[in-house]
């Protein structure tokens, strides 16, 4: 693993084969969110009942962007959230007060995004 990032380092020239790992890597990412948080789980189905609820009743185009901006953003925060979730166990796997307050700071992060997102489905569901 090390090895692998110091090649990278030292190469420090534009790859096209390096690029594509990169990808497999955030996608592989996205495969342990959806494996191992719960509640990226939760954001799943709540996303895709929200996209096909928004092919039944014909959301116009505002609607949609800022219905995918929610989604990203929720999705963001769960990422960002579960990888300092990640780091934390890993640098400091005894509790800590900092440790703490870390989590439920990125935990915040989430519940912001979310809250963002049941706001743009009010909007965008609610007739009137
Ligand atoms: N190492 C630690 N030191 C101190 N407090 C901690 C530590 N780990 C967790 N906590 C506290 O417990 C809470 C839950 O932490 P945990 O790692 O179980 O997250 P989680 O319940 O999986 O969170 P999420 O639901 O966002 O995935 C944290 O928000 C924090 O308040």
């Amino acid at each position: 693993m090390r090895a692998k990032t110091e090649r990278r380092r030292r190469n420090g020239q534009f790859k096209l084969l390096d690029r594509f790992s990169s990808l497999r890597d955030a996608l592989n990412g996205l495969g342990i969110l959806v494996v191992e948080q719960h509640n990226a789980r939760i954001h799943l189905v709540v996303a895709t009942c929200v996209l096909a609820l928004g092919l039944l009743t014909g959301l116009s185009g505002l609607e949609w962007i800022l219905v995918f901006a929610a989604i990203a953003l929720v999705w963001m925060a769960e990422a960002f959230n579960s990888a300092l979730e990640y780091l934390a166990d890993a640098a400091v796997p005894d509790t800590h007060p900092l440790i703490g307050k870390a989590k439920d700071v990125a935990a915040a992060g989430v519940l912001i995004s979310a809250s963002f997102a049941v706001m743009v489905g009010l909007w965008a569901f609610i007739p009137g």
